[in-house]
């Protein structure tokens, strides 16, 4: 579909709107050309006096015969038209520039609405200042468009029929003439936009470059200080920038030829104009008043085509950002938000995993997943690194789809249920969880409405994070800055555990929650576990075996299947490879 017919399809909500906006532009178009007209009037009255177009009974049917107040009568319609003329602009300048407005916000929120639902495996082939540059960049530029553009190209084409109505009414012979060059104009402007379009969507292409370098940059500013490679980065960011002004530069050969083009153009009907309307005025043909008409006119016919290389430029520009805009909205959000509901306060949290098998891409990451786990169970997933524990958690939330097999959630699949209401259900805390840029307290009650704050307290508390909270100097009201960046890792850690204890969750998950704290914190942490997975499900996720022995089942994953299942004890007893694991861990001599 053309970006033009998406833009519009979107905006539909605003036809009505964009109707009388398009109403005013005519308006002030019509007062626009009616001076030219008077300037005509004018030299008519001083040239013919008592015979002139106003003496013959043209203002409703009564004649001015006396020239001063003929001039009376000009002077007054020309206040008035100005009066008008602007009057409209402003009313047209309020009414697109409030649309652009409304339409740019309700597309920026849309787009950030359903990029937000989109799957997390489109995340993946984007990056992030890519996708931060059409949420911002592009959906400006439409709004620059509609700002200017729209009106431009309003006025061009009404000025266009109005002017050609008096050319035609007064002298249809040079009407001809001074319209010769008008479809050549168009032809020039459409040849040019079309070679336009591919360069534009070059331009736009190399800005979410740009932007996505940036953003990668400034956010492993650390890394980049670390390893002094200041300068390699400047040279990424160089060349990144360098795309984007050859793609520019060549979009400006282009666009910086269409004024003198189409002035050519104009230059042909106007020097027509004013040589044949001359002569046949000197000859008769035509009146004094109607050739000033005629030269005049010609000039506001005209020049404002000059205008159309601007807005061609302009258009193309936004209708490469539309398109990225509106491509955005249009991408399949991948994993459905409707289902069955599901009640947090109802659910048990049995889940069972029956035969699950995925594959990120092509080598398979979990094989033949079976397992059930009973509500209330406290179980463990261990194994080496890249075996594919996080990945069955997030085949759990929903993150991705499994290819083959089903997950049930109290003998429900997961495929099948609301999509929040199960999230709702887990509290999940994930390897790096994310804070938010606020304080303490609003971190702990992320997604918990109303937490009191006795509640937050406690969560505080059951997740060790209080003593430090305390020794803030705003304490709960410190603001953790961008991604928590203002607290240690282990301190992270600790206000995600205390979100997800905050937040109550039948099915409770820890993804390696502890990794980033000291011994003696995670011992005491452990012991707040006991009681915090006290009558709800917990998956927890561990590389040391010592943080899980107590787990009513230890499942041991290889290469994505689960090679082994029991209690620690049991597991021992085996000698197996949780056994080697245990000894390697804890140092004990084979
Ligand atoms: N988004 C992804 N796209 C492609 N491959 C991925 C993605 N996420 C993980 N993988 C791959 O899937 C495999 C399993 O990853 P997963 O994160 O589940 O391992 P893990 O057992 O949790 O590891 P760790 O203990 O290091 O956290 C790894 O080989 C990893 O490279």
């Amino acid at each position: 579909m053309h970006p033009l017919k998406m833009l519009l399809a979107y905006a539909s909500a605003y036809r009505a709107q964009i109707r009388l906006a398009t109403l005013y532009t005519v308006l002030n178009k019509f007062f626009d050309i009616l001076p030219e007209v008077l300037i005509g009037a004018a030299v008519d009255v001083v040239v013919r006096g008592d015979q002139s177009f106003l003496a013959r009974k043209v203002l409703l049917g009564f004649g001015i015969s006396d020239t001063w107040q003929q001039l009376l009568v000009l002077g007054s319609l020309n206040v008035l038209v100005w009066c008008g003329e602007s009057f409209f602009e402003y009313l047209l300048e309020l009414k697109w520039r409030g649309l652009a407005q409304d339409i740019q916000h309700d597309l920026r929120l849309d787009s950030y609405q359903h990029v937000q639902k989109l799957s997390l495996s489109f995340f993946e082939n984007q990056r992030t200042g890519a996708l931060m540059s059409v949420l911002n960049d592009d959906i400006n530029q439409m709004e620059r468009f509609l700002n200017g553009g729209a009106t431009q190209i309003i006025q061009v084409l009404c000025s266009s029929v109005m002017i050609s109505a008096v050319f035609f009414a007064l002298q249809p012979g040079i009407a001809l003439i001074a319209l010769l060059p008008i479809p050549l104009i168009l032809f020039g402007a459409f040849w040019f936009q079309k070679r336009l379009a591919p360069r534009y969507a070059e331009v736009r292409e190399a800005a979410g470059d740009v932007s996505a370098r940036l953003n990668n940059n400034l956010l492993g500013l650390a890394t980049i200080k670390a390893f002094a490679t200041e300068a390699l980065e400047a040279e990424h960011i160089r060349e990144a920038s360098d795309r984007y002004r050859s793609a520019n530069a060549r979009a400006i050969r282009f666009s910086s030829a269409i004024t003198p083009v189409i002035r050519m153009a104009i230059l042909a009907g106007f020097t027509a104009t004013l040589v044949y309307g001359g002569w046949l005025t000197l000859h008769g043909g035509l009146e004094v008043g109607a050739y000033s008409v005629l030269v005049f006119l010609t000039q506001r016919l005209l020049w404002p085509m000059t205008r159309l290389a601007e807005v061609a430029d302009m258009y193309q520009r936004s209708m490469a950002s539309t398109q990225r805009a509106l491509g955005l909205l249009e991408t399949p959000i991948g994993i459905a938000y409707e289902g069955q509901h599901l009640r947090p306060e109802q659910a048990r949290a049995a889940l069972q995993f029956e035969g699950v098998n995925f594959a990120y891409a092509e080598t398979p990451t979990l094989q033949d997943l079976t397992l059930s786990i009973a509500p209330g169970q406290t179980v463990a997933f261990v194994g080496s690194t890249g075996s594919g524990k996080s990945t069955l958690v997030k085949l759990l939330l929903r993150f991705y789809e499994p290819q083959q097999g089903r997950i049930l959630f109290d003998g429900i699949a997961i495929a099948e249920l609301n999509l929040q209401d199960l999230r709702r259900c887990i509290g999940y805390v994930a390897q790096d969880s994310f804070l938010t840029d606020g304080t303490i307290a609003e971190n702990i009650a992320y997604g918990v409405d109303g937490a009191s704050e006795a509640q937050i307290l406690e969560a505080a508390r059951l997740s060790e994070s209080l003593e430090f909270i305390e020794r803030l100097p705003l304490g709960f009201a410190t603001r953790v800055g961008e991604r928590g960046q203002k607290l240690s890792g282990g301190q992270r850690q600790r206000l995600a555990l205390a979100r997800a204890i905050l937040k109550n969750p039948p099915l409770l998950i820890l993804d390696e929650a502890t990794s980033a704290v000291d011994n003696e914190t995670e011992a005491a942490i452990q012991r707040s576990l006991a009681v915090v997975s006290q009558g709800r499900t917990t998956l927890i996720i561990a590389h040391r075996l010592s943080t899980v022995r107590q787990a009513d089942c230890i499942h041991l994953l290889e290469r994505g299947r689960i090679i082994e299942s029991g209690r620690h004890e049991d597991l021992l007893a085996r000698g197996g490879a949780y056994a080697a694991l245990w000894r390697l861990q804890t140092g004990e001599q084979a």
